[in-house]
């Protein structure tokens, strides 16, 4: 179980919702992947909330919805997105994406932090999408976000966990859920994500843009789910030097 702000979820794949070729291969994506927590851009909301029927199937799976900012260039902006989020959708979740430059779409941390601080105080449960930074991780975590989202690698780049040692970092330090966000790009890197003891992941790119959408959404969620049986049997020590399996170091011949 995944608790985030004293709710819990059943699942630890987060998904989003956007990139797919169809509303309905979303929805059947979506619970392939047993997902219970899933990301809506107040972007495309607020752009085709007539024409687009995505929030109606999100709302038929039962699933909490996730809004994002995705889009934002700054806290202004994100924090009317959020406010807009409360008042279309009544959520108090807000994934706070702010990314001013649009070739790499990486985090601003400094207009995060600020947005962060205000979505708390103004009541939102605040997961921050963040570059894979333990010291900002720390700052998002003392202003009261009820989790981190640091980075894999650029969203939508199938990069996998290029951010691995300062993600071992942040996890090592959180206390509060770390969700592994972005760039992941296959179900073993969301398995590696989980065994470093990651609480959960998000992937959108990977599975809205595979051949068979609704297939990898249940690879990913069986990844996901033996990432983390993996991290709770405890993982086994890296060593440099050879170690015998058996404790015997040679044979004792009987003459
Ligand atoms: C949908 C969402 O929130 C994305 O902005 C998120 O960061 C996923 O990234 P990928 O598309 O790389 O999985």
């Amino acid at each position: 179980m995944l608790t985030l702000a004293n709710q819990t979820f059943s699942s630890r794949l987060l998904m989003g919702t956007g990139k797919f070729s169809s509303p309905s291969i979303m929805k059947r994506s979506v619970k392939s992947a047993k997902s219970t927590m899933v990301t809506l851009a107040m972007k495309r909301l607020s752009a085709h909330i007539e024409h687009d029927n995505s929030l109606a199937l999100l709302k038929e799976l039962d699933v909490t919805l996730l809004p994002n900012t995705s889009g934002a260039k700054n806290a202004q902006e994100a924090i009317f997105a959020a406010e807009l989020a409360y008042e279309v959708l009544g959520s108090p979740w807000i994934k706070l994406e702010i990314h001013p430059d649009q070739q790499h779409l990486l985090p601003d941390p400094i207009e995060t932090l600020q947005a962060a601080e205000a979505l708390v105080k103004k009541g939102f449960n605040v997961l921050p999408y963040c570059h894979a930074d333990p010291v900002l991780c720390r700052r998002l975590e003392e202003v009261g976000c009820a989790a981190v989202m640091p980075l894999g690698a650029p969203i939508g780049t199938n990069q996998g966990l290029q951010t691995a040692p300062f993600l071992r970092i942040i996890i090592e330090q959180a206390n509060v859920p770390v969700i592994v966000d972005a760039g992941i790009g296959k179900p073993s890197e969301a398995m590696a994500a989980m065994e470093m003891g990651a609480d959960a992941v998000l992937v959108n790119t990977a599975i809205a843009t595979a051949s068979n959408p609704v297939a990898m959404a249940s690879a990913f969620s069986k990844a996901v789910e033996i990432g983390r049986k993996a991290y709770e049997a405890g993982m086994p020590i890296t060593q440099q030097n050879a170690k015998p399996s058996s404790p015997l170091t040679q044979f004792l011949v009987q003459e």
